[in-house]
C-alpha cells in the first residue's frame, strides 16, 4: 500500500480497524510501506500501563528480540528523549516513541544503514499517534463502562481466541513451566438484598467494589470482566486446580472480611473450570454456570470446581442454552 505525501491512505488503513490485531496488523504493514525496509521491531503495551512490558507486535522481525525486562527499560528511557537515533559499527539505530495523553506507551525500533531521512521519522511519529488513539478507542469500546472491567461482548471474543489456540493471549512470559488457562464465574450473593435495602446507587458503589478487590487479586496480565450485572467473570492463568481453587478461595476470603460502606459484609460464590477441550463459549460458560450454582445450592460464600461436580445428570446436551 503506497500513499501520498501526507500518508492519507495509512490513516484511513489504521483508522478503519475495529479489531485490535488487524490494527497491529495495518501497523506493521504502514511502517514497512514507509520505512521500506524489513529491520524494525514494533513494541506497543497493550495496558496503557507503565508497570507492564511493551508486547512485540510483528513477530517476525529480524532484529534481536527485547526481553520484557529490556522493553521496560527502552519505553522509560525514551520518556526523556524523543526520537533516539544511536550508531552500532556500521548500522544506525532509529527509536521512534508512541506517545499516548504525553506517555509513551511504546517503540519502534529501525535498523538502517544511513540515518532515516527527516521527513520519514516525523511520518512515522504521527503514524504512531494515530495508531495509539485508536488502539485506546478500542481499548475502551472493551470497558465496562461503571467499572472499566472488559465487558461482556470482550469475554466471548478472547474465550473463543484461548480455546482456537489463537495465540490472543500468550502464555505468561515469566515462566518455565506450562501454565493452564482457568475461568471463574463470580457471582455476589443476595445482592437483590443490597438495592432493596440501601438503593440502587449504593448497588452500584458495591458493583466498583467488588470490581476493584477483584483487580486486586488478580494480575494486571489477568482478565477480568464484569459478565453481567453483579456477575464477574476472570480468565487466568495457574499452574493446577488446586493452585486455582487456592486464590479462588482467598479472594472469597478476602471479599468476606472487606467492610463495605454502609452495607457491611458481602460474600461471593464461585464456580470454575481449567479451559480445556472444549469448544464453545457456552458450553464454557455452563459448566462453570453448574459449579456456580453448586456453591449457592449449598450455602454460598463457596468456590466449587466444576471437576468435583457430579455431571451426569446435570449437564445440558444442548450447548445453545445459557444458565445465565
Ligand atoms: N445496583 C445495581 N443492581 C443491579 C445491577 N445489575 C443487576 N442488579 C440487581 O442485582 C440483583 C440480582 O438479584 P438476584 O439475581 O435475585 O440474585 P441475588 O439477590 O444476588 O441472590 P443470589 O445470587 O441467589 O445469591 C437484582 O436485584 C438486579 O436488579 C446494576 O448494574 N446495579
Amino acid at each position: 500500500m503506497k500513499a501520498n505525501n501526507c500518508g492519507h491512505e495509512w490513516i484511513v488503513s489504521l483508522t478503519q480497524q475495529e479489531e485490535e490485531s488487524d490494527l497491529d496488523t495495518s501497523l506493521v504493514q504502514v511502517i514497512y510501506d514507509l520505512l521500506e525496509v524489513k529491520n524494525f521491531a514494533i513494541y506497543i503495551n497493550k495496558h496503557f500501563d507503565a508497570q507492564i512490558a511493551a508486547q512485540l507486535i510483528n513477530k517476525n522481525t529480524t532484529l534481536e528480540q527485547l526481553s520484557a525486562e529490556e522493553s521496560l527499560r527502552l519505553v522509560e528511557k525514551l520518556n526523556e528523549n524523543k526520537v533516539r537515533i544511536t550508531k552500532q559499527s556500521d548500522k544506525v539505530i532509529t527509536y521512534i516513541p508512541a506517545y499516548h495523553f504525553g506517555k509513551v506507551i511504546g517503540v519502534i525500533i529501525i535498523e538502517t544503514d544511513e540515518e532515516l531521512p527527516d521527513r520519514v521519522t516525523m511520518l512515522a511519529v504521527h503514524i504512531l499517534n494515530i495508531y495509539a488513539n485508536h488502539l485506546s478507542l478500542l481499548y475502551k469500546s472493551r470497558q465496562d463502562p461503571l467499572t472499566e472491567l472488559l465487558n461482556r461482548q470482550t469475554f466471548d471474543k478472547k474465550v473463543m481466541e484461548i480455546v482456537s489456540g489463537n495465540g490472543f493471549l500468550e502464555p505468561r512470559s515469566d515462566s518455565k513451566d506450562t501454565r493452564n488457562w482457568y475461568l471463574a464465574i463470580i457471582d455476589i450473593d443476595h445482592f437483590k438484598n443490597v438495592n432493596d435495602n440501601f438503593g440502587h446507587v449504593i448497588g452500584d458503589e458495591v458493583i466498583l467494589l467488588v470490581a476493584q478487590l477483584l483487580k486486586n487479586n488478580f494480575r494486571l496480565e489477568d482478565y477480568v470482566f464484569r459478565y453481567g450485572g453483579e456477575e464477574f467473570a476472570v480468565l487466568f492463568q495457574v499452574n493446577s486446580e488446586q493452585e486455582c481453587n487456592i486464590a479462588l478461595d482467598r479472594l472469597r476470603t478476602n471479599i468476606s472480611q472487606y467492610m463495605f460502606p454502609q452495607v457491611g459484609h458481602l460474600t461471593i460464590s464461585i464456580g470454575f473450570l481449567e479451559l480445556k477441550n472444549m469448544d464453545t463459549v457456552s458450553s464454557i460458560v455452563n459448566q462453570a454456570d453448574l459449579a456456580l450454582y453448586h456453591s449457592k445450592n449449598t450455602g454460598r460464600n463457596k468456590v466449587t470446581p466444576y471437576s468435583d461436580l457430579d455431571v451426569s445428570e446435570e449437564v445440558t446436551t444442548d450447548n445453545s442454552i445459557e444458565l445465565f
